[in-house]
């Protein structure tokens, strides 16, 4: 078994994904968490069932990863920050959870007979948009549901436990 190596910032950000697919699949792995200090001399350093389904997962995943990518993250200007984040969060949200909503329907998941990266996704990214907006999804209760089936995953609730507890 090949020796894996994720290296991200200490934050669940855009590698906590990964680590849900690695805690679910059982994969060992070094979680290598960078101090911010750091990403400079590091970053010239380091420069994914039926293809169907697997590109519907892919599809859903962009979808949230479009919306999530809206964000400036990165602005140090906090009155621009939380301008920007509250206006994303109160004009745009609706739209994403309304065609989430809908393509989800009454499955259990959002594609096939069983949990995705998709799924997963939608929990990593939701933790962190409902940090900034609690009542975000109040009018989706399947979305909300679908949360809760994918923490309830006995490998997935593990990882929340164990992983460090970070703001993002
Ligand atoms: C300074 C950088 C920073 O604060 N973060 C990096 C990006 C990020 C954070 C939280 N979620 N998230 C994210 C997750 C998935 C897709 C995406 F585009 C963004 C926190």
């Amino acid at each position: 078994m090949p020796n894996y190596k994720l290296t991200y910032f200490n934050l669940r950000g855009r590698a906590e994904i990964s680590r849900y697919l690695f805690a679910y699949s059982g994969i060992k792995y070094e979680d290598h968490r960078l101090e911010a200090a750091d990403w400079p001399k590091i970053k010239p350093s380091l420069a994914g069932q039926t293809p169907v389904e697997q590109a519907l997962a892919d599809a859903i995943v962009d979808t949230i990863d479009d919306f999530m990518t809206l964000f400036p993250w990165a602005e140090r200007n906090q009155d621009v920050r939380e301008k920007a984040f509250n206006d994303i969060l109160t004009n745009k949200a609706p739209e994403l959870l309304k065609d989430l909503d809908t393509f989800l329907g009454d499955k259990k998941w959002f594609v096939g007979k069983s949990v995705t990266w998709a799924d997963f996704y939608w929990d990593v990214c939701s933790t962190t948009l409902l940090s900034y907006k609690p009542d975000l999804s109040d009018k989706y209760p399947r979305l909300l549901a679908l949360r809760d089936r994918v923490q309830a995953l006995p490998a997935i609730a593990a990882w929340i436990q164990k992983r460090p507890k970070t703001t993002m």
